[in-house]
C-alpha cells in the first residue's frame, strides 16, 4: 500500500523510476539481441529505430505524468483561485485540499491566505462606512445607504426625513471639561441616537465634529419630529454635565428636520440643505429645541425649548 504521507518529490521519482527501469530492461534486451539468434537479424536491422521508439515512450510517458501529476492539479487551482474574486471564499476541490502532497500542501496554504484577505477586506470596508470614534456611520454609508433608499422612496411614494442633530456649545464643553472628555460626551449621544433610532432602517450617522444626521425612511413630519423629541429629552435625561453651557446644565442638542413628502423629487444634498436650514433656525431660536420643515416649504413646526 503506498505511503498516503509521501511528498510530490518522491511520486515523481517513483513515476520517473518506473519509467527508467522499464526503459532500462527494452535497452538491456536490445543490447542482448544479438546473442539472440532468432532476433537477430531483426534486431540488428532495427536497432536505432527501436532504440528511438523506446525514447519516445519514454517521453511521452514522462509528460503524461508530469502533466498528470502537475500541470492538471496546478491548472485546477489557478481556477479554484480565479472563481473566488467575489463573494466570501470557498474550500478548494477537496481532491486537491485532501492531497498530502505539495500540491495539497499548497491548496491549503492558498486558501488560508484567501480566507485572510476576505476577512481583511471586510474590516477594511467596514472601516470606511464607520465613524471611529463613536462606531455610527460616516458620511460614506449614508450615500451608500441613500442611493438605494432614494429611488425606493419615490418609487413607493413614502416620506423621507433628516434629522440634523448638532450639540449646543460644544466647544465650551471642550475648552473646559477638554477634548478627551468632549469625545466621550460625543459617544454617549452616539448611544442615546442608537437607543432612540432601532428600525434597521434607521440611517444613523456622524457627520463630523458635533454633528450627526438620522434619516428615517417612511416617517412623516409629525412623527420624525416626534421622534427626534424624545432623543432631544433622552439625551437631557441622560444628564451629561455641561456647567458652562448657556442654554441649559447638561449637554443639549438642537435638531432641524426636514421631510419630503411622498413622491417628492429629492436627492440628498436638497435634503440635507432642508433640514441645515430648520437647524439654523433652532439655533437662532435659543437652541435645544427641534424645528421641522416639509422640504419646499416654509417652517411647520417648532418643538418645545427647554432650559
Ligand atoms: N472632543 C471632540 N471635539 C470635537 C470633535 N470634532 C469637533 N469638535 C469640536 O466641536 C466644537 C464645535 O464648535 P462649534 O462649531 O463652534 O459649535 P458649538 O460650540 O457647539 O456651538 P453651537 O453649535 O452654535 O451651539 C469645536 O470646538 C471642535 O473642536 C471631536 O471629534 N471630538
Amino acid at each position: 500500500m503506498p505511503d498516503r504521507r509521501q511528498r510530490l518529490p518522491l511520486r515523481l521519482l517513483s513515476t520517473f523510476g518506473s519509467l527508467f527501469l522499464l526503459g532500462g530492461t527494452g535497452l538491456w534486451l536490445l543490447a542482448r539481441a544479438e546473442d539472440l539468434p532468432r532476433f537477430d537479424a531483426l534486431i540488428v536491422h532495427y536497432r536505432p529505430e527501436l532504440l528511438v521508439l523506446l525514447l519516445i515512450a519514454f517521453l511521452v510517458l514522462s509528460l503524461l505524468a508530469i502533466r498528470r501529476q502537475l500541470i492538471r492539479p496546478l491548472n485546477e487551482l489557478v481556477a479554484y483561485v480565479r472563481a473566488q474574486q467575489t463573494g466570501s471564499p470557498e474550500s478548494p476541490p477537496s481532491h486537491l485540499y485532501r492531497r498530502r502532497d505539495d500540491i495539497g500542501y499548497l491548496a491549503r496554504e492558498i486558501a488560508k491566505l484567501l480566507h485572510a484577505l476576505h476577512d481583511k477586506n471586510q474590516q477594511l470596508h467596514a472601516q470606511t462606512l464607520n465613524d471611529p470614534l463613536t462606531g455610527l456611520g460616516n458620511r460614506r454609508l449614508l450615500e451608500q445607504r441613500l442611493e438605494i433608499a432614494l429611488p425606493l422612496s419615490r418609487r413607493r411614494m413614502t416620506p423621507l426625513s433628516a434629522l440634523m442633530i448638532d450639540v449646543d456649545h460644544f466647544k465650551q464643553y471642550n475648552d473646559h471639561y477638554g477634548h478627551p472628555a468632549g469625545d466621550e460626551c460625543l459617544r454617549e449621544i452616539a448611544n442615546v441616537l442608537r437607543d432612540t433610532f432601532r428600525r434597521e432602517t434607521d440611517i444613523v450617522v456622524r457627520l463630523g465634529g458635533e454633528e450627526f444626521l438620522v434619516v428615517l425612511l417612511d416617517n412623516q413630519l409629525d412623527e420624525a419630529t416626534r421622534l427626534a423629541e424624545g432623543m432631544r429629552s433622552m439625551l437631557q435625561a441622560v444628564g451629561i454635565p455641561h456647567a458652562w453651557s448657556p442654554t441649559a446644565k447638561v449637554v443639549t442638542v438642537s435638531i432641524g428636520v426636514a421631510t419630503a413628502p411622498p413622491g417628492t423629487p429629492i436627492d440628498l444634498e436638497s435634503l440635507l440643505a432642508c433640514a441645515d436650514e430648520a437647524l439654523y433656525a433652532c439655533k437662532a431660536a435659543g437652541r435645544n429645541c427641534t424645528i421641522g420643515r416639509h422640504v419646499g416649504a416654509g417652517i411647520k413646526e417648532s418643538a418645545e425649548m427647554t432650559s
